[in-house]
């Protein structure tokens, strides 16, 4: 990274980096994105700005492959990044959101873009359009431009294929200006965005329909019958030839896992194996294809699936900032889960995560002790590491606009049910708004944080606490009292949670409390939110 320190509270240097950063957030609009006022703005513009860039042409001979739908976009699009990559071709591959660094949004050959190359593309583009853009042609919005970049930037790098990922709906986003992409494809369709795409699942399937384009065929995964009836007449009335893949069959990978964890992954595996098989036929790569319909996947193929990662999403990192003595005894398991069906798949893969680690350090280090203690609801798991037990704690925030009552009992009985119980549960507010460029600024901490969504977590996980309690656990659980001062540092603690008026603070009172207790593993879950776990990495990871 370019610059920015572990707590944000200095000031960063400003570098040649920093400086794009700078020109880059300017282009962010007032208006919010969950705005329709602005959704598909004069979307010819956006030809406007392909003329002044020189990308017509480049764009039209670019072998694209593109990829709009609710969830599970950036992972079809990173399996299918991987798999042309191991057979041996150069991608582009462009994603979002970012989590730390906006460079993570283009990918050259699985790589996050240099910072030097990042820089002469990003001024490139961003000085002609200054030039060049009048009150008539406005310079495009973030977006906007972040899609123009990574056309530039995959035409200048001549790369073999392009891989994209809509940003929002399909029919006006900026990715849509491509004409003849060589292949599309449409992952899960469910709710979100409905401020913007519409409030039923066939006005979101519409939109997202909104990629396809005459005579290319698409591909898709099962969807609920309203979606897909929207899509296949859409398909229909385009001369597109629609075709819906079914899960990969864990078999097919020969005894290895998908890199990337969760059930919905085989979805989005299927679909990627799909839209490479088809990517490969209609660029003339034959000595591929012929094991399509076969019973096998070629190696590649194998290879690609297995090994394609992407951040945030079921990663584990050990905090790299705690003193030389604790390393290792602070560690973050981050998803940015957020709906209730990924909160319970993110809840199964930590408990299985934790239990995994627990066994290849036992093996390692046989424990001094074997006995578990119970401190009320939590279940200390011993980890072997050096004789230390280790504790679960949970870190959290979701947007306002999701229902706690949903996600949180999803989250808590998922890992009740592998037993593993969070020791304490901490909520902080998100520190970055949405479309943050930077890796520094986080907001000062003062009195004025409105906290009182994140106390609204903590009572919804207290209530939670309370009614499992039941008849058989004995240990009182505190109950808050509203208001009171803790430390400073944490805005109001419970035994069984606490709320922090900032991020910096939790992790601050995290490697407190693993120095205080020197026989513990802190194993830390971050969970509701893509941006939390943004955030938590830039504190926690060099
Ligand atoms: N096929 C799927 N069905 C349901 N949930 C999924 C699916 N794929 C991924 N998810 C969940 O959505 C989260 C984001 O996955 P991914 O980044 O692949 O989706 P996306 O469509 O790019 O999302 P975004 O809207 O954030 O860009 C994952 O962490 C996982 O919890
Ligand atoms: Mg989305
Ligand atoms: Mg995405």
């Amino acid at each position: 990274m370019a610059e920015g320190d572990s707590n944000g509270s200095s000031k960063p240097t400003v570098t040649p980096y920093r400086e794009a950063l700078d020109a880059l957030s300017s282009l962010i609009t007032k208006r919010s994105r969950a705005d329709k006022s602005n959704y598909g703005d004069r979307f010819d513009v956006l030809f406007d700005y392909l003329k002044i860039l020189e990308l017509e042409e480049a764009i039209s001979e670019m072998k694209i492959i593109h990829v709009a739908g609710t969830k599970g976009k950036g992972s079809t699009c990173t399996f299918t990044e991987s798999i042309l990559r191991n057979c041996g071709f150069r991608t582009g591959l462009f994603t979002s959101p970012h989590l730390i660094d906006v460079r993570e949004r283009f990918r050259l050959d699985g790589m996050d873009i240099c910072e030097e190359k990042f820089l002469a593309y990003f001024w490139w583009c961003y000085d002609r359009l200054k030039e060049k853009c009048t009150e008539d042609i406005p310079m495009p919005t973030y977006f906007r431009f972040l899609a123009l970049l990574a056309f530039k930037i995959f035409s200048a790098e001549q790369v073999d294929v392009v891989i994209l990922e809509v940003g929002l709906g399909g029919k006006f986003d900026a990715t849509n200006v491509v004409q003849k992409p060589i292949i599309c494809g449409v992952s899960s369709l469910g709710y979100d965005h409905m401020e913007i795409l519409g409030n039923t699942l066939a006005q979101i399937a519409g939109e997202k329909a909104g990629i396809f384009k005459d005579g290319i065929p698409a591909f898709t995964v099962p969807q609920p019958d309203e979606a897909m009836n929207v899509l296949e007449q859409k398909a229909s009335e385009l001369n597109v030839h629609l075709q819906v893949v079914e899960p990969l069959d864990a078999k097919l990978l020969n005894g290895l896992k998908l890199r990337l964890e969760g059930e919905h992954q085989y979805l989005n595996a299927g679909l990627a194996i799909a839209l490479s098989f088809t990517w490969l036929q209609r660029t003339g790569h034959h000595e591929f294809t012929h094991m399509e319909k076969a019973s096998s996947l070629p190696e590649q193929f194998i290879k690609g699936l297995t090994t394609a990662s992407l951040q945030g999403r079921a990663q584990i990192v050990t905090d790299q900032y705690i003193n030389a003595e604790s390393y290792g005894d602070l560690v973050f398991y981050l998803d940015g889960a957020h709906s209730p069906e990924s909160m319970e798949m993110c809840a199964r893969w930590f408990s299985l995560a934790i239990k995994e680690d627990s066994q290849k350090t036992t093996f390692n280090y046989p424990p001094q002790n074997n006995s578990e203690s119970t401190i009320g609801l939590v279940q200390e798991h011993h980890d072997g590491r050096y004789g230390k037990s280790s504790m679960q704690i949970l870190l959290f925030n979701c947007m306002s606009v999701r229902d706690p009552q949903l996600l949180l009992p999803r989250l808590m009985k998922a890992c009740a049910s592998h037993g593993v119980y969070f020791k304490k549960a901490l909520f902080v507010p998100n520190s970055s708004v949405y479309y943050k460029v930077g890796s520094h600024a986080l907001p000062p901490t003062d009195s004025q944080v409105d906290l009182s969504w994140q106390f609204a977590l903590q009572k919804a996980w207290e209530n939670l606490i309370q009614s499992n309690k039941g008849g058989e656990v004995k240990h009182a659980v505190a109950v808050c009292e509203e208001g009171k001062e803790d430390t400073k540092m944490s805005g109001k603690t419970c035994e069984n949670s606490a709320v922090f008026p900032s991020l910096p603070f939790a992790i601050k009172w995290l490697r407190e409390s693993v120095h205080r207790n020197r026989s513990v593993q802190y194993q830390v879950l971050v969970t509701g939110s893509l941006h939390l776990v943004g955030d938590v990495l830039r504190l926690v990871k060099k």
